[in-house]
């Protein structure tokens, strides 16, 4: 038995047993036990599935997915959205569920090619989907993203979205577009959010981010010049925070967390932290 958890494609949908995930639109079904259930017990649950796909090994048992076509009443059971698995819990149980996401969310929206629009069928030992017509193979998307802490001396740049919750502020990020090199996408995307200019670019690390399909690649860089414009509608706030003196932060499993924790632990002398995957 390998222990931790291994992804395959190998898994045949035919042989019983295992563990199962159920996923709806409100999230995934969990109990007291977690989000884990024997599969041959959640394939008897009421549930309306719309595919099932064998998605891993966990410490050497089979894992499925099954992905239900709406959310049902399970006794004893609840819903929670794959954010709710992030911010508390048991991390490798999160990452299985992340997977499991993005496979299915990959899967539904793969169903007909993009090219002649005819049905597309699951390519044995690869997660792909394939139309024989076009000979086309499409793959799980993942979408890459920069993310950058700008600092200058004791002061690091922070901003807010709308879209965050009240008071928080965090790092700098967004998506690459094509043509465009790690390093361009986040000079590009810091002079889109703050007309600031950086320099010193220094990759630190990345993360998987399945809100659906982001590949975080966090950044460190120095501030080079400009005056911070928050770009309008995007960015709600930005300013210069003093490293004792800051505001309420992001969740601390994430990179833009972990890239401020590591800023602060490097400047004042604390123990680094770990980057969880
Ligand atoms: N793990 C972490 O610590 C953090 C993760 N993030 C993630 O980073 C990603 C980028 O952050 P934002 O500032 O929201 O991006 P952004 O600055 O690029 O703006 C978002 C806009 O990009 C466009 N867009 C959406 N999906 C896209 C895609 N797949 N490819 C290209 N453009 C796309 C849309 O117009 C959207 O409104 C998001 O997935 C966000 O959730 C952001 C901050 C922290
Ligand atoms: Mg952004
Ligand atoms: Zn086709």
């Amino acid at each position: 038995m390998t222990p931790g958890w291994i992804t395959t494609t190998l898994l045949d949908n035919d042989t019983p047993g295992g563990w199962a995930v159920a996923r709806s639109r409100e999230g995934f079904l969990h109990d007291d036990n977690g989000p884990l259930f024997p599969r041959e017990w959640l394939k008897r649950q009421d549930l309306s599935v719309f595919a099932e796909h064998g998605i891993g090994h966990l410490d050497g048992e089979p894992v499925y997915l099954l992905e239900l076509n709406a959310a049902s009443d399970v006794p004893g059971c609840s819903w929670q959205g794959l954010r709710g698995f992030m911010l508390q819990g048991d991390h490798t149980l999160y990452k299985v569920l992340g997977y499991a996401a993005q496979i299915g969310t990959w899967a539904r929206e793969h169903r007909f090619c993009g090219s002649c629009g005819q049905a597309m069928a699951k390519v044995p030992r690869e997660r792909a989907m394939y139309c024989q017509a076009c000979d086309l193979r499409s793959y799980p998307r993942i979408s890459p993203s920069m993310i950058v802490l700008i600092t200058r001396g004791d002061e690091i740049l922070l901003a807010r979205s709308p879209r965050f919750v009240s008071g928080v502020y965090s790092t700098l990020a967004g998506f690459a577009e094509p043509g465009e090199s790690a390093e361009d996408c986040l000079i590009r995307e810091v002079r889109e959010e703050v007309q600031v200019e950086v320099k010193n670019i220094q990759y630190i690390g990345s993360q998987c981010w399945p809100f659906p399909h982001s590949m975080m690649l966090g950044f460190h860089a120095e501030y080079a010049g400009g005056d911070i414009v928050p770009q309008a509608d995007e960015i709600e706030d930005a300013q210069w925070f003093n490293i004792r003196e800051l505001p309420p932060l992001p969740a601390s499993r994430s990179i833009a967390r972990y890239l401020i924790d590591l800023y602060l632990a490097r400047r004042l002398g604390h123990a680094e932290p770990v980057l969880p995957g």
